[in-house]
């Protein structure tokens, strides 16, 4: 069934290792192989709630890249914007996993496939019928050169009158936080929906309070101010207001992916229309069952699964 909306998102996307035990990763000789990347989530996130979600990107033209060719298009997105190249391998990421849960991330993304990416090849069809574009931090921080390709997708995403919404999804390991200062600054004046974790506009701006933050949207133009608070809710701030939303109490097993979770579902509200308290509500209500399932997107919901879960639905299992 189509949508009547469709998003465009660009980025690289890995295949993910995770630890069959806890501890040293020098220590471990058993991974799960799983697919990630940001805006693969957010694309795959996109699909399961029903809307037409399209994806560009470059993978290697080697097994791990067939896998998540096919990942990507089982779960129903668009890879007519992606591509098989040769001479760079499809980028990994091993998963590190502390007996008290917490974790590292070992990305082995060096000579990313995206990098063969160029502005030129940000041709207008890619954005056919397009209702929204999702850039995120991730894209920007694998290379500098990214940071071009973005800027393209950018104009053309403003020539057309297209939205943008941006992630900042800071990813220390690929690059300096002066670098990602650097590089939002030039990237934010276009941002009409900011999705950012509240840690996250902590170190990109230096504010955290409500007075300041309206001040840096503002500053911005941006229209949406989307602060992620995981268990502690979300706000935004939009039309010089504050509206705010409590999360939903799950018992989480695995919370990397909820910021992309949530971004989808912003994005799936906020092309429908949702008035602002639905939108925080939903977006918090696809953040919080991504935390359920472990894997980057396998908790990612079908848009059925959502409306039971925030309406408690009593949900018949056998
Ligand atoms: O592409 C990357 O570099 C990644 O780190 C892939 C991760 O699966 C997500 O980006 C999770 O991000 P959160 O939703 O903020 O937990």
């Amino acid at each position: 069934m189509s949508s009547p909306f469709k998003v465009l998102t660009i980025g690289d996307a890995m295949i993910t290792l995770n630890p069959a035990v806890k501890g040293p990763l020098r220590y471990v000789t058993q991974f799960e192989r799983k697919v990630g990347g940001a805006e693969l989530n957010f694309a795959i996130g996109c699909a399961r709630l029903g809307l037409d979600s399209k994806w560009i990107s470059r993978l290697g033209e080697d097994e791990f890249g067939r896998v998540i060719y096919n990942f990507a298009r089982g779960e129903g997105v668009d890879v007519s914007g992606v591509d098989f190249v040769s001479g760079c391998p499809t980028s990994l990421n091993f998963k590190e996993i502390n007996e008290d849960g917490s974790g590292k991330t070992f990305y082995y993304r060096y000579n990313s496939p995206i990098l063969t990416l160029t502005p030129e090849m940000i041709q207008e069809e890619l954005f056919e019928n397009v209702d929204l574009v999702h850039l995120t931090g991730v894209f920007l921080a694998i290379d500098s050169k990214n940071i071009e390709t973005a800027a393209k997708v950018i104009e053309v995403a403003k020539q057309k009158k297209i939205p943008i919404s941006f992630d900042p999804n800071i990813r220390l390991k690929l690059w300096s936080i002066e670098e990602a200062r650097k590089a939002y600054k030039e990237i934010l004046p276009h941002v009409d929906i900011l999705l950012t974790g509240l840690e996250e506009i902590r170190l990109i701006s230096g504010m955290e309070e409500e007075d300041e933050l309206a001040l840096f949207a503002r500053e911005y133009g941006i229209r949406d101010l989307v602060l992620k608070d995981g268990a502690n809710g979300s706000k935004l701030f939009r039309n010089g207001d504050w509206t705010r939303a409590e999360s939903f109490r799950v018992t989480p097993v695995d919370t990397v992916g909820a910021g992309d979770g949530f971004d989808a579902g912003y994005i799936y509200g906020w092309l429908n229309g949702f008035s602002k308290e639905r939108l925080l509500q939903f977006a918090n209500g696809v953040g919080a069952l991504v935390t359920t399932v472990s894997g980057d997107n396998e908790g990612l919901p079908y848009l059925s699964e959502v409306n039971a879960f925030i309406n408690n639905d009593l949900i018949v299992e056998r």
